[in-house]
């Protein structure tokens, strides 16, 4: 079921900054959303715009199929967990975690069974009597979450909500949070512009750049099958080369005509060819689809990160878990399916209707 949908939504701030440019977006109930994008791509707009702190310029917003783009941010189901978590310093735990129910006249039993049960979800028993000033970082988040998901809000916006926290504690609250939705399987809209945190957490991420949305997907299809080079470069490391057509399932690039599985682009139009660094499989020279002299060679912890070059002066990122030698000439394997084509300037929504064309001739040769 659809909570959320906005409508050929745009943004023109007062100095004439034009902030989204014809945003649709859907969002389903009880899963766990990113908007995921570069610093002023749109993300906070849109999430200002669906909590009503901001206005749309044009186009529609519907909650659960009804027009909301001129309700009141308070009469909203929905609730906001901002960046600095805007906790009330002067308040204990109790105290800022009961606010929206004391506001609206709650009974004091009702109240407490209700901070029980949130500080509960957040897995902070006991913390009730805490001054603000006495939680960590990650402990502050949990009570801004505790706040907000009190009144059993529809929605959970999250800004930017992890960005304060040292990389040990975002990766445990990432696991956290991703627990919490599941739990009270309410929808999660989380901004973020870390990519690997929105593959992480998300069934379903949003990409954007300058106001627009790049791709849409889980996180398996935005990074297997990116729609352009944007979207290729943002989420996870990637080889980009430019290459040519041939015919459906082949493709030339650095010279060479490579098996893919990419159909439905004109012969002799031409691509950009996406080869993910841990795709390709060093292996002999005689062995290899591509021979390529190693550069440099460094060790991550868990894999290694080997930069090599072809004859034709392209640099190729490699992660293998194995090591090589810098200065040898090693071969390069993938398979087919590890070739992703992008056409120039193909929107979302052509790409789809490329795929599922040519998905769907595939299932009638099956
Ligand atoms: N009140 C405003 N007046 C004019 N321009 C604005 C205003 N608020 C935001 N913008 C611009 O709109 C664009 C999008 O801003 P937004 O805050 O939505 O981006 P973002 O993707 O959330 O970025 P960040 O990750 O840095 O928060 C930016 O270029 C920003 O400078």
């Amino acid at each position: 079921m659809n909570i959320i949908e906005l409508k050929h939504v745009t943004k023109k701030y007062d100095d004439g900054f034009v902030a989204l440019k014809d945003i649709n977006l859907t969002i389903e109930s009880g899963k766990f959303y990113s908007l995921l994008g570069p610093s002023g791509s749109g993300k906070t707009t849109i999430l200002r715009i669906i909590a009503g702190f901001s206005s749309a310029t044009s186009g529609q917003i519907l909650f659960d199929g009804k027009d909301i783009t001129n309700l009141d941010a308070a009469k909203r189901h929905l609730n906001t967990v901002f960046q600095n978590y805007a906790l009330f310093p002067h308040l204990d735990v109790y105290e800022n975690v009961a606010f929206a129910l004391k506001l609206k006249k709650k009974p004091e039993k009702e109240i407490k069974a209700a901070v029980k049960e949130a500080l509960h979800t957040v897995r902070l028993d006991g913390y009730a009597n805490r001054e603000i000033s006495e939680l960590s970082g990650g402990q502050q988040q949990r009570v801004a979450i505790a706040r907000a998901i009190i009144n059993k809000p529809k929605v959970l916006l999250l800004d930017e909500s992890l960005s304060a926290l040292d990389k040990r504690l975002r990766k445990e609250m990432q696991f956290e949070l991703r627990a919490i939705q599941k739990k009270l399987g309410i929808t999660f809209i989380f901004v973020t512009h870390d990519q690997e945190e929105a593959l992480a957490m998300s069934d379903e991420i949003f990409v954007l750049n300058e106001g627009t949305i790049q791709q849409s997907g889980t996180p398996v299809d935005i990074y297997d099958e990116p729609v352009n080079d944007f979207v290729a470069r943002f989420i996870g490391d990637s080889n980009i080369v430019p290459g040519k057509m041939i015919q459906d399932y082949e493709v030339e690039f650095v010279n060479k005509r490579f098996e893919c599985a990419d159909a439905g682009i004109n012969p002799r139009e031409k691509v950009e060819v996406v080869l993910r660094p841990e795709d390709l499989d060093i292996v002999s020279p005689e062995k290899g689809k591509l021979v390529v002299t190693v550069e440099s060679q460094l060790f991550l912890g868990d894999h290694f990160e080997i930069k090599a070059h072809d004859g034709d002066e392209n640099e190729w990122l490699i992660h293998s878990t194995n090591p090589t030698e810098v200065g040898k000439e090693v071969g390069l394997y993938f398979d087919p399916e590890d070739i992703h084509v992008m056409r120039f300037g193909e929107s979302e929504a052509e790409f789809d209707a490329r795929l599922e064309k040519y998905e769907g001739e595939d299932e009638d040769e099956n």
